[in-house]
């Protein structure tokens, strides 16, 4: 079958999920894969199509109280081939959504290799398509040759060999009679203000010694050979390599306190911590420069341990891996496009989503948009209140950032809801979220 209508490229998540969706739409898919030709990513162990890299998880499938999880509802409702493949591979996690990684993949290669109208071909494609229709999902770990075609197109500057990322915190979850909202000498920004844009969280000194010898003793993640040969970005080092260089360095460094004066004693404290706003609406803080690669569960033991962050929800964890992704709020349309060649689309962590689960959707959303430019339909993007809308605006930009990274689906990307009760807000945003997306359904023309 040479005569596709449509190239995708990376058989991995998105990939898979994106040729799905082209090939039940009635569209000729071409799929390549570089796995089975004797290359391998760093993290991939098998030529199995999806396959999950590190753990077995999607995360929790409660649809009614998690972000993760009403993406996995919306998904169903769309016919998602990943989510339809992880039912039979499911082993038991509680609320989570936890497979088999084997019987998975095995099942998502089966159901598109069966396929009438996918042509799977075990292939590395080392520059970018010139014409033709395409999708691109070849994820975090894209070939050489590739990224560097990527990075032409895109303009170098936008293709970001990722390194460490720091946690989000949701700004409802943080102390603030313990905080104050200050700039450092109370600058006032380019964007002008009243000089308070972030929030400090201030420290003792005992409370700091304790801290740097936390960030010493925690456990951390350990990395395989490749991403020691990975550079870290200037300015991008890990909290806890800088802490190993000395007890005062951090001080010195993003916990410096000078210019910030604790309202409440009118005097800078020992040390502190400060918050960056991450989104438009002011729902998410950033821990400026709390890039680390400290395991995830000790990363939040020792993050409650700052002062007004004792009851702190981290919408995002820091972590550390060789990432590839574009800046897709600069360079893409609503609709996935590359704005300087729309012949090409890019789908998955490619485009700065973060994990399976939203890799898939994303590939979803780009499959079934490109499906309805071949049948001349038109497909609006799906409504910002429902998680996969929030998921495509972070991409998109309709959620302006103010420094774009990868991150997970979250309720913290969807419009405000400050009228309900907090006890009550995570239903309210999955009920709202469940109506809309049934009235953006209703406007799917579904191919014949
Ligand atoms: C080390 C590591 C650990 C991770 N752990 C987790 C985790 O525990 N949980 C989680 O939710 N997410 C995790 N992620 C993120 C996860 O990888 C991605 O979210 C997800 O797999 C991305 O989906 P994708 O389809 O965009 O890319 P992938 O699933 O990586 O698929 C991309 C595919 O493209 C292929 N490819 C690459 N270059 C080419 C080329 N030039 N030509 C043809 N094919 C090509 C690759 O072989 C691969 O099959 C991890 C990522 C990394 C790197």
């Amino acid at each position: 079958m040479s005569n596709h209508q449509i190239h995708v490229i990376g058989g991995g998540l998105a990939g898979s999920e994106a040729a799905w969706q082209l090939a039940q739409a009635g569209i000729k898919v071409r799929l390549s894969e570089m796995r089975g030709t004797g290359e391998m990513t760093p993290a991939h162990q098998t030529d199995g199509l999806a396959e999950l890299v590190c753990s077995n998880s999607f995360r929790s499938d409660d649809a009614d109280k998690n972000a993760v999880g009403l993406l996995h509802q919306e998904m169903r409702r769309l016919g998602s081939l990943i989510m339809d493949r992880a039912e039979p591979a499911k082993v038991p996690a509680g609320s989570a959504l936890a497979v088999d990684r084997h019987v998975f993949s095995d099942g998502v290669t089966r159901a598109l290799a069966e396929h009438p109208n996918v042509e799977i071909v075990r292939e590395r494609i080392d520059t970018l398509p010139t014409d033709g229709m395409t999708i691109v999902a070849t994820g975090p770990l894209t070939a050489a040759a590739l990224a560097s075609s990527i990075g032409e197109a895109a303009g170098m500057e936008h293709l970001a060999f990722f390194d460490a990322i720091a946690p989000v915190i949701h700004f409802d979850s943080i102390d603030m009679e313990e905080c104050w909202m200050a700039n450092r000498w109370d600058k006032i920004g380019p964007g002008g203000g009243e000089g308070k844009d972030y929030i400090n969280c201030p420290m003792n000194k005992e409370q700091y010694q304790a801290f740097v010898q936390g960030l010493l003793d925690g456990e951390k993640t350990e990395f395989k050979e490749w991403e020691s040969s990975t550079p870290y970005f200037e300015g991008c080092m890990p909290i806890e390599v800088m802490a190993s260089r000395g007890p005062e360095t951090l001080r010195h460094g993003p916990m410096k306190p000078m210019g910030l004066d604790n309202p409440k004693t009118g005097r800078w404290p020992y040390a502190v911590v400060q918050l960056r706003q991450d989104n438009a609406s002011g729902t998410l803080w950033n821990m400026v420069g709390f890039q680390t690669k400290l395991k995830h569960g000790a990363q939040v033991e020792l993050f409650r341990t700052i002062p007004g962050l004792e009851k702190a929800e981290f919408a995002r964890l820091g972590g550390l891996h060789r990432n590839t992704f574009i800046q897709s709020p600069k360079l893409l349309d609503p609709t996935l496009r590359l704005k300087s060649a729309p012949h090409i689309r890019f789908a998955g962590q490619m485009t700065g989503c973060e994990g399976y689960v939203e890799s898939a959707a994303i590939g979803l959303i780009a499959g079934r948009f490109a499906a309805a430019e071949i049948l001349g339909q038109e497909l609006a993007p799906p409504p910002a209140d429902t998680a996969l809308g929030a998921l495509l605006g972070h991409v998109t930009g309709n959620v302006e950032t103010t420094d774009y990274q990868p991150m997970n689906v979250n309720f913290g990307l969807f419009p405000t809801l400050d009228d309900v009760k907090k006890k009550q807000r995570k239903e309210a945003y999955t009920a709202r979220a469940r109506a809309s997306f049934g009235r953006w359904l209703g406007e799917v023309v579904e191919p014949a």
